[in-house]
């Protein structure tokens, strides 16, 4: 009977497989309309496992709960008053961020595509956040990085800027929007994780950037370095 349950497992992982394979392009109007459909609206593990169901048969761009368990491990050690996240897609990080954050806590989510930032925000709206939680951006990361400080109100809790940041978007833009982070004081002096999505063994864009933060020990270290995720700590200010 072991062996049953083995194959019976091998053939739903090959069925799987296989409908991702026919199913080909990643859709965003697809994911968000089975999500929307099919969780409890206002349940956040709901629309979590709702997103993960759909990926077990379709091509699906969200991190899963995988990585998603070792970005919760992250934002619960770091308890970010104010996160950035680059690449919000349809909005599964951004759900799983908002679901952890202190009371007062932000997000601010950026997305290129404006289809996409639509569909997404309507997802995090239905996992019950609201706007006071949140602010989608629907710009390039370059272009939202140099408006941001219009978009931060100053929290006389904590110092200024970001204290999380999550790049997932584009790995070719991961160094230039850290510089232009650092360039515009947005990572928070008293200590900032960045975290490096890195969803190909041949990205570039990461090897750059880790070799730019390994030759800036002054203020950045590498934390962890996981095989699909990298935490990056920058600080500026040495607390007592
Ligand atoms: C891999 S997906 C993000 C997945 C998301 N973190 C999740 O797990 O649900 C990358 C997203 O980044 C967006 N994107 C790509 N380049 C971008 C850029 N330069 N600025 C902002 N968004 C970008 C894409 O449109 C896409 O929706």
């Amino acid at each position: 009977s072991r062996y049953r349950v083995k194959v019976a497992t091998l053939c739903r992982q090959a069925v799987a497989w296989a409908l991702k394979l026919v199913r080909g392009k990643v859709c965003v109007r697809r994911t968000h309309a089975f999500v929307f459909s099919q969780c409890t609206h206002g349940k956040v593990d709901s629309i979590l496992e709702t997103f993960d169901l759909y990926a077990k048969t379709h091509p699906s761009l969200c991190i899963g709960p995988e990585i998603g368990e070792a970005l919760d491990e992250v934002v619960r050690r770091v308890s970010p008053s104010r996160v950035l996240e680059l690449g919000m897609h349809c909005g599964y990080t951004s759900v799983r961020l908002l679901r952890l954050l202190p009371p007062a806590g932000r997000l601010i989510t950026v997305e290129l595509d404006p289809l996409t930032a639509e569909l997404g925000e309507e997802i995090i709206l239905v996992a019950g956040f609201k706007h006071s939680q949140f602010q989608v951006l629907t710009s390039s990361s370059a272009e939202a990085i140099s408006t941001l400080h219009l978009n931060i109100e100053p929290n006389s809790q904590t110092s200024e800027g970001f204290s999380l940041v999550l790049m997932d978007h584009d790995p070719q833009q991961y160094l230039p929007d850290l510089l232009a982070l650092e360039r515009e004081e947005l990572l928070c002096p008293s200590g900032c994780s960045v975290l490096l999505i890195n969803r190909s063994q041949r990205a570039e864009g990461l090897r750059e950037t880790l070799d730019h933060i390994r030759a800036r020990a002054d203020f950045y270290f590498v934390k962890t370095e996981l095989q699909f995720m990298v935490e990056v700590f920058y600080q500026r200010e040495i607390t007592v």
